[in-house]
């Protein structure tokens, strides 16, 4: 091992209540909201197929046009209680919010820049407004927060000269300046998610990453901290230069996830995927013609998937400009509630249940008990779901929605799961009882 100062400071899973709560709550709402949501991805009449919250850059706009946006910031539908009652619905357990994106601005009347909230048509502090809003409903808040910063003068890509240190030093504190008023002045927030770490300038500068993430978890006993935010005194980002993830989770899967076979390795930690609707749009883009929309089933699928694997899904919400949220995606929250509703208890507080995974779908287990949960996504012809367990254990009872399904051991350690034959709308749920074994 290399000594290193700015590395892991521990190994394994937290095991304290609020990590335990974090890793129990598995399904989250993304929220990007910015003054990106105003334009929606068009500019001077045409619209740039990138996503919509890098429209500045797609569109080559000049950051004193862009930073006016600010002066039409006035989202006359925003309803921080109807967001959170869609989001309860859903079945979200946990919001993450943008509090500040690439752009700069900031949702809260920061002490630290004029280029916030508190200066737009609309005044109010929109992040206590959905604080307040979400944490009512009982769904915890998390903070994003981009490091990356096009607004602010003093920002650096890389450092390439005395001027740049003391500049990039400047910038260092009033970002620092700016976590710890979100931390102090929004006591209820679990857990940040960095983003925008991934330049030179951060890079070579592990020492900060390493504080803030102290910082944060000084004012605020148990925060989460992910592990975007770190990088090691080597530049290393995520895992260390000894192999050890840097913060509490890994947070390197944006818009994919780990394959079911290959990727068993990320049950070792925590981890969270984030999960866009359309291929590549963060922010609301006003035309989603220009790509892929995933449908419910195909996000409800990667939800399964995440728990199947011990990660929490993160699934993204651009609201508009004006504040409502667009029918695609009250669908989606409607479709996956409904299902979420019946099922919720093989997601939340389940894991990785360690048996061989399977063509028809996905296990997952919850912390204690002798149940393993199977969530079928693919019905096979002839009805029989085979299971392959650990040496020397047996399924004593198979259930479906509450009745035994027949349950047929056709090997050793092998069994069929015999699943009704009928037209499945949304993916059926088979509790299993198993006995002995591993
Ligand atoms: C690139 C990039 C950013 N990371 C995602 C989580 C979005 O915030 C996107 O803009």
């Amino acid at each position: 091992e290399v000594p290193l100062k700015y590395g892991a400071q521990y190994t394994g899973k937290r095991t304290d209540e609020a990590m335990n709560k974090w890793r129990g709550n598995r399904f989250g709402q993304f929220i990007h909201w910015g003054l990106y949501a105003i334009p929606g991805g068009v500019w001077n009449g045409k619209t740039y197929n990138y996503a919509a919250e890098f429209l500045k850059s797609s569109a080559k706009i000049p950051t004193s046009t862009w930073d006016s946006l600010m002066y039409q910031f006035n989202p006359v539908k925003f309803n921080a209680r109807q967001w959170a009652k869609m989001a309860k619905q859903m079945g979200a357990r946990y919001m993450t919010i943008t509090t500040k994106h690439h752009e700069g601005f900031c949702l809260w009347p920061s002490q630290y820049t004029d280029f916030n909230i508190g200066n737009t048509p609309y005044k109010k502090d929109i992040l206590k407004e959905l604080v307040e809003a979400y944490n009512a409903e009982g769904i915890d808040v998390n903070f994003y927060y981009s490091v990356l910063d096009w607004h602010h003068p003093d920002w650096r890509y890389d450092i390439k000269s005395p001027e740049d240190s003391v500049a990039f030093r400047r910038f260092l504190q009033f970002a620092s300046g700016q976590l710890r008023e979100l931390a102090t002045n929004y006591p209820t927030v679990k857990a940040f998610w960095f983003d925008g770490t991934w330049d030179n300038s951060i890079k070579k500068n592990g020492w900060w990453t390493l504080e803030v993430e102290q910082m944060l978890k000084k004012i605020r006993p148990g925060a989460v901290v992910n592990s975007r935010l770190r990088a090691d005194d080597f530049g290393k980002r995520h895992i260390d230069s000894n192999g050890k993830l840097m913060g509490d989770y890994e947070s390197g899967y944006e818009r994919r996830l780990p394959n079911p076979v290959k990727d068993v390795q990320v049950t070792r930690w925590d981890w969270e995927a984030c999960m866009t609707v359309p291929e590549n749009q963060w922010g609301y883009h006003k035309d989603w013609s220009v790509s892929h929309v995933k449908s419910p089933l195909e996000l409800l699928e990667m939800l399964v998937h995440t728990t199947s694997m011990g990660g929490n899904f993160l699934l993204n919400f651009g609201p508009a400009g004006d504040g409502s949220i667009r029918a695609e995606e009250q669908h989606i929250a409607r479709t996956i509630g409904a299902w979420m509703q019946q099922n919720g208890q093989v997601i939340y507080d389940c894991d990785y249940a360690g048996w061989e995974k399977q063509d028809w779908g996905y296990f997952t287990k919850p912390r204690t008990g002798n149940i393993v949960n199977m969530v079928v996504f693919n019905i096979p012809v002839n009805g029989l779901l085979k299971v392959k367990v650990p040496a020397g254990t047996k399924i004593s009872k198979a259930t479906l929605a509450g009745k035994n399904v027949k349950v047929e051991e056709i090997a050793k350690d092998q069994f069929f799961i015999h699943l009704p034959q009928q037209a499945y709308k949304m993916p059926p749920v088979i509790v299993l009882e198993a006995v002995g074994g591993a």
